[in-house]
């Protein structure tokens, strides 16, 4: 693992993850996912060992099929495994959940059309039992950490699809999730709204060290935004490797055109040629 990189940050801002320090918030270890298909089994996820430490930026990339989602899912106990373990934060994936320790954002922003901008991210506050001027105050707050303030009162179909989204990750951020689960969140968008995401993304991160665990297809996108990239394989869907980011911790897309960038990108884009084999 990369030794900790700290160059650049103004004073007064801690560090983002020391790798040699930060603990565990998800272990796997030889977890197995078999769907019982009408056929056959389906093999999602094969023996899967992964450990992922608190305050990483996580990819996880690979051919459709290969079982992103499904670790994603079974990570935030939305799936259980068939055989192995997985530990959240030391816990069982129920108790972490029962804890309120991910929140989630899905490809599709999954807003509420008759609810206001404000209204969806207090939603989840609310379900939880804050009290309502509490929770006005907490979405305020993450509408604006995404950029979104002043469009508290519209509604989300008079917002764009990229503004949807950062509406999606406000509500995701507003319990403070330990751990911030993300499918695609960026699938949909035109390239430039997803630069602008991926770049708010990466200062987000950057500034709240929140361990992020992000599915995607695109190998410029993981490279971008992660600290490990890990790449999978379908059939059965497994880990085929798993790279350590060298890039530092804070980010620009100009860093695209660097000699580093490519590099990673072209070790990336081999392990996925390799899976597929
Ligand atoms: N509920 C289910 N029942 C049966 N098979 C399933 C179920 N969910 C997923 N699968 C199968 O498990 C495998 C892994 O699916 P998964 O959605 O995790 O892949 P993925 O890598 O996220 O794919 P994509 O990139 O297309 O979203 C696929 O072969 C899929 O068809």
């Amino acid at each position: 693992m990369n030794a900790p990189q700290t160059a650049g940050f103004s004073s007064g801002k801690a560090p983002v993850f020391d790798p040699a320090s930060a603990r565990p918030a998800v272990v796997a270890r030889r977890a197995s996912v078999i769907y019982q298909a009408a056929d056959q089994p389906v093999h999602a996820l094969s023996e899967v060992d992964l450990t992922i430490r608190q305050g990483e930026f996580v990819s996880l990339i690979g051919p459709s099929g290969c079982g992103k989602t499904t670790l994603l899912r079974v990570i935030a106990d939305l799936e259980p495994i068939s055989s192995g373990e997985v530990l959240v934060n030391e816990m069982s994936p129920s108790e972490a959940r029962e804890r309120r320790a991910y929140g989630y954002v899905f490809q599709a922003p999954a807003l509420f059309p008759w609810r206001t901008v404000l209204a969806n991210v207090m939603l989840p506050l609310q379900i939880m039992g804050r009290e309502l001027s509490q929770c006005e105050a907490i979405a305020r707050e993450q509408l604006a950490r995404v950029g979104l303030a002043g469009f508290e009162k519209k509604y989300p179909w008079q917002l764009s699809g990229g503004m949807q989204q950062r509406v999606s990750i406000a509500r995701a951020l507003g319990f403070e999730p330990k751990i911030l689960m993300m499918d695609e969140p960026f699938g949909a968008l035109d390239e430039i709204t997803r630069d602008k995401l991926n770049e708010q993304l990466q200062q987000l991160w950057l500034r709240e060290q929140r361990t992020v665990v992000f599915v995607t297809h695109s190998i410029a996108e993981a490279v971008y935004l992660s600290t490990r990239i890990v790449v999978m394989s379908p059939r059965p869907g497994r880990i085929v490797k798993v790279i350590d980011s060298p890039l530092p911790f804070e980010r620009d897309l100009s860093m695209r055109d660097t000699p580093e960038f490519a590099r990673l990108a072209q070790e990336v884009r081999e392990a996925l040629a390799e899976g597929h084999h």
